[in-house]
């Protein structure tokens, strides 16, 4: 980043005042009347409908539009772990999303534990709080066990963000990049750079997708993971193939795919010359992709490139996932989010790529022209109808498998974030 940009995006959170999320009153509080219900003594009402009853907690109370976006900074981006406090801003920021993209207040809740274990007893002793919650930025393998035993906890929906917003995301993305390459998943050879959170749910769902688990190479830092490896976990372990290929050198040869979600700057002109006719890379990193676009598109005229950012197109980012996501569960109150919501999801977000492009998008993106095609395979976060589509698609896919308990939504679709609190 220049120093200017820099500058910027330092300026930008600090003024006019600090950080990027506020919390507004919804019920009026001018008179001792008002006070007398928001308050004492009114307040003691709505608290013995729900001692009585905690679904009346949905009722009397934020809860059911409130998610916690919740980290202990240990994978902040692709930055690495610098600790619960620097995660802040980040989880402000998806607050910023949940609430500009789905009209969803989010609380964010930084944890500092001394162990998954501290962790998980943490916030399942806080969890009814919410109406959901986000896991965000939390270290493999720690993350696995941590998502796991909180969604056995907890009697509201976890997602793990980094791992299946992603793996939504980027499953989208490809089957419509590989579409215009002319390729098929079931065929494409695919290179992953990177072992965490992020690169085990996306080869996961590659695979539930189409993809051959013989076809993919996944590399962590000590390179690609084989058969011959002694030092893997049980995560990693399953993508571990029998091959002699040991550098992302050897495994980029002829490749159709890359999928980096590793580390900046890992991947060179010279590996993405090696990759086969039309090669598909999706270098998402944050902020400093494995690749910089410019790069890219210098050694290969013919990339069909997609990075995490907001400044190049095709940005394969979960903001295109969580915010709807979370919008069509809580609008169903569902148990969980389920492999059916997910797939749900990748459907909704692959098919809206193909529609025509709103004029809205357009001019924020200041661009005369967007279609179907190399340089827009999956929609942008500003698209207002993926509020509509993935929050419908999730909704229904939640109602179908038996995980709702709340029937399809009356206001459903949902045109703008005005419509939240319709019903
Ligand atoms: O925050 C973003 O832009 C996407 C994300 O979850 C990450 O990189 O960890
Ligand atoms: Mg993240």
């Amino acid at each position: 980043m220049t120093d200017a940009k820099r500058q910027a995006a330092l300026d930008y959170h600090a003024h006019p005042i600090p950080g990027k999320l506020s919390v507004e009153l919804t019920k009026p509080t001018a008179t001792a009347r008002d006070l007398a219900l928001a308050y004492s003594p009114g307040v003691a009402e709505p608290v013995r409908e729900i001692a009585k009853d905690s679904e009346n907690a949905y009722l009397y109370t934020g809860k059911g539009n409130l998610v916690a976006v919740i980290s202990d900074g240990s994978a902040i981006l692709g930055l690495g772990n610098l600790g619960p406090l620097a995660s802040k801003p980040v989880m402000e920021g998806k607050g910023v999303l949940f609430k500009r993209f789905a009209g969803i207040n989010a609380t964010d809740v930084e944890v500092n534990a001394e162990s998954p274990q501290a962790f998980i007893d943490t916030v399942a002793r806080i969890a009814d709080t919410w109406g959901g919650i986000n896991l965000e930025d939390i270290k493999a393998p720690e993350c696995f066990e941590i998502e796991r035993a909180l969604i056995e906890q907890c009697h509201i929906p976890v997602f793990h963000d980094d791992q299946h917003g992603t793996a939504i995301v980027t499953a989208a993305g490809m089957l419509n990049a590989l579409d215009i390459a002319d390729k098929s998943l079931e065929e494409a050879r695919i290179v992953c750079l990177g072992a965490g959170a992020a690169a085990i749910a996306c080869m996961k769902l590659l695979v539930s997708c189409g993809a051959r688990s013989d076809n993919l190479i996944m590399l962590d830092r000590k390179g690609v993971i084989h058969t011959g490896r002694e030092d893997l976990n049980q995560y990693k372990a399953m993508f571990a193939v029998d091959t002699d290929k040991r550098t992302l050198t050897d495994a980029i040869e002829g490749a159709d795919v890359f999928v980096g979600l590793s580390g900046p700057g890992l991947m060179s002109a010279d590996h993405i010359r090696r990759m086969a006719d039309n090669p598909v890379v999706f270098a998402c990193t944050n902020p400093d992709p494995e690749i910089a676009p410019d790069l890219a598109h210098a050694a290969r005229p013919d990339v069909i490139m997609a990075t995490g950012r907001s400044d190049y197109p095709n940005q394969v980012n979960n903001v295109l996932g969580f915010p709807f996501i979370f919008r069509g569960a809580l609008d169903v109150r569902a148990t969980r989010i389920n492999e059916e919501m997910k797939v749900a999801a990748v459907h909704a977000l692959k098919d809206l790529a193909r529609e025509p492009v709103p004029r809205a998008v357009l001019e924020a993106y200041d661009s005369p022209a967007m279609s179907f095609g190399r340089d827009y395979i999956i929609p942008t976060p500003i698209d207002v109808r993926l509020l509509e589509r993935v929050s419908s698609a999730v909704a229904q896919a939640a109602v179908d498998s038996g995980v709702a308990r709340r029937p399809y939504p009356s206001h459903y679709p949902l045109k703008t974030v005005a419509d939240v609190y319709a019903s």
